[in-house]
């Protein structure tokens, strides 16, 4: 008989832009929900990956990116959503990259110091990268003093090094309590905005470093119709220059991520997708609050 009782409850994860934090969640859900890569601030959303197992239920928030640029909307926006997350969570995770620190990582820690009410885990990512984990114990001297961390745990999310260690003092902090979601449950995310994530990690695979940065994705219609997935996507850019970036000479770009987005989300819903994408050019938008709520990012998050 497990004499444990059961536990639930939220984790918030955040760390500057390209610290691992998406790589985190996908290793610690074992599934691949939320887009990773090499670019920075590539996370909008606050996307939602629930782990159920026989101790608990653990609900992990993925934050946007804290980022120094206050300017433009979209950042604001991001900021704000970003110190919504850390005061009402269960548990936050703190992540920076081992012996890396930069002004963007002081600043999400002033942001601890300021907002979170919960316990804080201090992860150092990317431990993989040392040859001797010791050369970590510096960095961690300097920040310990800093902030009563609930527990320290280097890491690595590509590796899957430590991560288990990392979850064992997440359960411990989590109160108890029932399920929240159904225990099949991975996200509460809708298949659309699964299928926008999609299109959006197709093109920053094919684009790398030309991906326009303003660039968003719109999924517009989304249908189910016997048996298959009518599914048109809609993708954002601010200026006809960067349409024929995505678009490829004679469309072959476009082809291809749409081809392997198609394929993709055939995978996920299990049934036949048809895709379309779309092109346009919608000035400015990243400087334009209204137009950032009607994509969906909401003051409320
Ligand atoms: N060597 C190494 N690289 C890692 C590790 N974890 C993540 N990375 C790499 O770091 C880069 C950024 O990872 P992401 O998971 O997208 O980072 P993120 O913090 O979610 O980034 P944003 O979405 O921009 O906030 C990717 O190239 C990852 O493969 C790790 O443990 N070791």
């Amino acid at each position: 008989m497990n004499s444990t009782p059961f536990r639930s409850g939220y984790i918030a994860i955040i760390g500057r832009p390209n610290v691992g934090k998406s790589t985190l969640i996908n290793r610690i859900l074992g599934q691949k929900l939320c887009i990773t890569s090499r670019r920075p601030q590539t996370t909008r959303h606050r996307i939602l990956g629930i782990k159920t197992t026989d101790e608990g239920q653990f609900i992990y928030v993925d934050t946007p990116g804290m980022h120094s640029d206050g300017k433009k909307a979209m950042n604001r926006y991001m900021n704000r959503a970003a110190a919504a997350s850390i005061d009402d969570v269960d548990v936050v995770l703190f992540v920076v990259e081992g012996l890396k620190w930069t002004e963007d990582d002081q600043r999400v820690l002033k942001r601890i110091q300021q907002d979170a009410r919960s316990p804080v885990i201090l992860v150092l990512n990317k431990a993989d990268k040392l040859s001797d984990k010791s050369d970590l114990l510096p960095q961690i001297q300097e920040l310990a003093p800093q902030y009563d961390f609930a527990a320290v745990v280097p890491i690595s999310a590509r590796k899957g090094m430590n991560t288990d260690v990392l979850e064992q003092e997440i359960a411990k902090l989590m109160p108890e309590g029932e399920m929240i979601f159904d225990e099949d449950q991975l996200t509460d995310r809708s298949s659309r905005f699964l299928a926008g994530e999609i299109v959006r990690e197709k093109l920053f695979r094919y684009l790398g470093q030309e991906l326009p940065y303003s660039l968003t994705v719109e999924i517009e219609q989304f249908e189910e119709e016997e048996g298959m997935y009518r599914i048109g996507a809609v993708v954002y850019v601010e200026r006809s220059g960067q349409k024929s970036i995505v678009i490829g000479k004679k469309g072959e770009q476009l082809k291809l991520i749409g081809q392997d987005a198609r394929l993709e989300m055939e995978q996920l819903f299990g049934c036949k997708v048809f895709l379309q994408i779309w092109v346009k050019v919608r000035e400015g938008w990243s400087d334009n609050e209204r137009m950032l709520r009607n994509l969906g990012y909401n003051d409320d998050l």
